[in-house]
């Protein structure tokens, strides 16, 4: 059903003039001297699943992150190799009727462009691709098709596409377009028919002139774009009257730089920063999707919309993570290795591009007597078509107001999708040709020629006739008979499930706009409240102040004050007081709360300790004022820490009356503070491999989830996560309150470990920190036991 995007690291060779270090390492589980034999063979796969890069700890040379990735090669590898390994199994699913994106990602310099293109003597990706498919067109499964292959090629430089089948000078900008069931296009790209190899090798090295590449201080021909290679194959059955057409993305992305090292000048300055721009929405996109966010910023550059088939859609994708050696581009491997291991978690949901060719049938009259309303369509329409068409030619429609109840003795059960729609809300690549994209919008298609491609599980909108799916893979649907012969049950139950989980699907997507719009309601609601709030704050404050000018102005005789308006004078005094008092805490909880809300529970936690913290060490001093503003600070992020209420109570009291307050002790904890300094060299080095990363921050985009850091058998994974930036304050005020040794050790690391999530593995086992309410404290695995202790912390 879904496919995670498959990630294959590669680390280039050093070039001339680089040194030679090992802060980067490809090792492999059957650790042999080349790193490359082991992800040689598909039959190696085992040793392959082993593998994983090493990066130095570049705050303790001791301590190494590890990323492990399903195909690792060293810089020994060869083309051929990942060629044979990872891009050639992908063939078959381009021929089986689905898209498939690969692309080439890492820092400026790093080898993507020689991944994908290669050179004239040591050809990469691309042209082995365009090879392999027409090869493929002899394979026995095509027998009888028409087979045709065609090609598109286009660069996104400066966030705007150009055609590169078109002269450069004057090249017009090409927009983005979506059509009637989503699917994202670019209009206007040429689409040119290729009959062999050579001539693909003619438009391409041509087209290749028009990229535009230029020189830094990193690479003399540094790729100042993204550049994205479409080969369409296009299937047509004409026993069946069906096409299939299938296409394969091969993108090579510009590098990400550090303009530090890359030295550009304003114009490369220019192209940087459009660079970064787009791979940190690239970033931002896997961000959204492995956080399962509502909204998916696709939209936010030109890069990641023409590629969302490839990042949470209906393609199979691959991303080649390209690496440089040595300590000068350690950070940026970090950050690949980073983005890397988000991709890995993005799960796609791949479908068979199939149309119908054959002219639709007139409705049954039970279509247009009965129609049904939309919400109920899918799963009903499957089953009676399922069922009525004798699990022939079994015909289906999912679209608005349209069903088909069986089909008339003859009929081929299909019909085109009316009122297409697309349940997926994301959209898929558009298809390559020109003319058939024109005809590909579903809407309005009426019951002629052709029809949107079917798209599984009422994913696509409007499609006409559901094809084979393809989840087992082409020769499995071959056999099926989904191009046209019989249904077995087993395909019907699946269809219906597929169509119930569309059902599903919108549902979920109906109630989660409900949601939204009720929120947005509440929000208003809560804005009128505030401002009649607001309004009456200010006449309150009016009145008191036109009292007290009333009162300086007022010069009675002595003794006309009666005890009653002394007394009165006296509860105003009390009364005003309250109130401001009243208005501070308001003031103050409102911007605690807000800052509060955006975080997380673990950092709410963490950031309320860490005032409590710092609101101790100011009543140890007898500061309780400033004691008690912070223990306030502290109760807007654990509101229901019943500790910290009764405190502040007590120095409430305690300021009020002006008497001393004196803290209650703190339980004595012998026992953890011995294992905590036995633990300190652990949380020392983790604190090192925070400090590490904390430059990563700045690349929010790229700073990824999990990262192992393996030191001393005991492998650290971090886990980064974003709100942690939220919480300055509580950084800065914990660095400040450390005592007795514990807190100074423990509380930076609560930060740290709230950015990373450390988690501290041992022997294979992974331990999450506990994280209990009312104290302050980390767990961490021991090494030598694997037990969990506690270490530090006051509160
Ligand atoms: N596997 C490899 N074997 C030999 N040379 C390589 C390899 N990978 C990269 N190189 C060389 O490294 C240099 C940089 O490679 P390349 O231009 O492919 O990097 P890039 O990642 O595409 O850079 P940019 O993002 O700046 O375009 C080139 O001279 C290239 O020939």
């Amino acid at each position: 059903m879904s496919h995670k995007v498959k990630i294959a690291a590669r680390l280039r060779p050093r070039l001339d003039g680089e040194l030679v270090d090992d802060q980067l390492q490809v090792v492999h589980a059957t650790s042999t001297s080349s790193g490359a034999a082991d992800v040689s063979g598909s039959s190696n796969a085992s040793s392959a699943a082993g593998s994983y890069i090493s990066v130095t700890n570049p705050r303790d040379p001791s301590q190494v992150f590890k990323f492990p990735f399903s195909s690792c090669y060293d810089e020994s590898s060869t083309q051929e190799e990942i060629f044979k390994n990872d891009v050639e199994p992908l063939i078959d699913v381009v021929y089986s009727g689905i898209t498939v994106t690969i692309f080439a990602y890492g820092v400026t310099s790093s080898g993507k462009t020689h991944t994908m293109q290669g050179t004239k003597t040591d050809v990469g990706v691309i042209p082995r691709v365009v090879r392999a498919m027409f090869e493929y067109r002899d394979h026995p499964s095509l027998a009888g098709k028409d087979v045709s292959l065609s090609v598109s090629y286009m660069e996104i430089y400066k966030d705007e596409v150009y055609d590169l089948f078109v002269q450069r000078e004057g090249a017009p900008k090409l927009p983005v377009r979506e059509n009637d069931v989503g699917m994202v296009f670019v209009a206007n790209l040429s689409s040119v028919p290729i009959e062999s190899v050579e001539e693909f090798d003619r438009v391409y090295t041509q087209a290749t002139k028009n990229r535009s590449v230029g020189a830094t201080n990193l690479n003399r021909a540094s790729s100042r774009s993204h550049a994205v290679l479409t080969v369409e194959v296009t299937m047509i059955d004409h026993e069946t009257n069906t096409t299939l057409m299938g296409k394969i993305n091969l993108v090579d992305l510009a590098g990400s730089e550090n303009n530090k090292q890359t030295g550009n000048d304003s114009t490369r300055m220019q192209e940087s920063s459009a660079i970064n721009k787009s791979l940190s929405v690239l970033g931002q996109v896997v961000h959204a999707l492995n956080q399962g966010a509502s909204r998916i910023p696709y939209r936010n550059s030109k890069l990641t919309r023409i590629l969302q088939d490839a990042l949470g859609g209906n393609a199979v994708g691959l991303l080649i993570c390209n690496l440089a050696p040595g300590i000068k581009f350690r950070q940026d491997t970090l950050n690949t290795l980073n983005f890397a291991v988000r991709t890995k978690n993005v799960e796609n949901k791949p479908v068979i591009n199939e149309r119908d060719n054959r002219p639709a049938p007139k409705p049954h009259f039970s279509a247009h007597n009965a129609p049904q309303p939309v919400g109920k369509l899918a799963g009903a329409s499957l089953l009676q078509a399922g069922t009525g068409a004798g699990l022939g030619n079994a015909g289906v429609v999912v679209g608005a107001n349209a069903t088909f109840s069986g089909g008339g003795p003859g009929i081929a059960g299909y019909m085109p999708g009316h009122g297409a729609r697309r349940a997926s809300g994301r959209a898929s690549l558009a298809p390559g040709s020109r003319v058939p994209r024109a005809s590909m919008g579903g809407a309005g298609l009426g019951g002629m020629g052709y029809q949107p491609f079917a798209m599984p599980g009422g994913r696509g909108g409007g499609f006409g006739r559901l094809g084979a799916i393809g989840e087992a893979g082409p020769s499995e649907r071959r056999e099926s008979g989904g191009m046209g012969g019989g249904l077995t049950e087993k395909d019907i139950d699946e269809r219906i499930s597929r169509a119930v989980e569309a059902e599903v699907a919108r549902r979920m997507k109906e109630k989660e706009r409900e949601w939204q719009e009720e929120q947005r309601r509440v929000m208003e609601e809560a804005k009128e409240a505030a401002k009649e709030e607001a309004k009456e704050a200010e006449m309150r404050r009016r009145r008191e102040s036109a009292m007290e000018g009333r009162d300086g102005d007022m010069s009675l005789p002595s003794g006309v004050l009666t005890p009653i308006l002394k007394k009165h004078r006296d509860l105003d005094d009390e009364l005003k007081m309250r109130l401001l008092e009243l208005e501070k805490k308001f003031e103050r909880g409102n911007k605690e709360t807000q800052l509060a809300d955006v975080l997380s529970p673990v950092s709410k936690k963490k950031t309320g300790r860490a005032y409590v913290a710092l609101a101790r060490a100011h009543s140890e001093k007898g500061d309780l004022n400033v004691a008690l503003e912070l223990y306030r600070k502290a109760e807007s992020y654990v509101p229901d820490n019943m500790k910290l209420k009764e405190r502040i109570i007590e120095i409430e009291w305690a300021v009020k009356n002006g008497r001393e307050y004196v803290p209650s002790p703190k339980p004595a904890r012998q026992q953890k503070q011995k294992k905590a300094s036995k633990s300190k060299s652990k949380l020392a080095v983790q604190e090192e491999v925070q400090q590490a990363h904390s430059d990563e921050r700045e690349n929010e985009e790229h700073g990824g989830d999990a990262m192992d850091v393996d030191y001393g058998g005991v492998s650290v994974s971090l886990f980064p996560t974003s709100d942690a930036k939220m919480t300055p304050d509580a950084n800065a005020t914990a660095a400040g309150s450390g005592k007795r040794g514990r807190g100074r050790l423990a509380i930076p690391k609560v930060r740290s470990k709230e950015e990373f999530g450390v988690e501290l593995t041992n022997h294979g086992e992974k331990r999450a920190f506990e994280e209990d309410g009312g104290e302050e404290e980390m767990a961490v695995g021991t090494p030598a036991t694997g037990k969990r202790q506690r270490v530090g912390g006051e509160l």
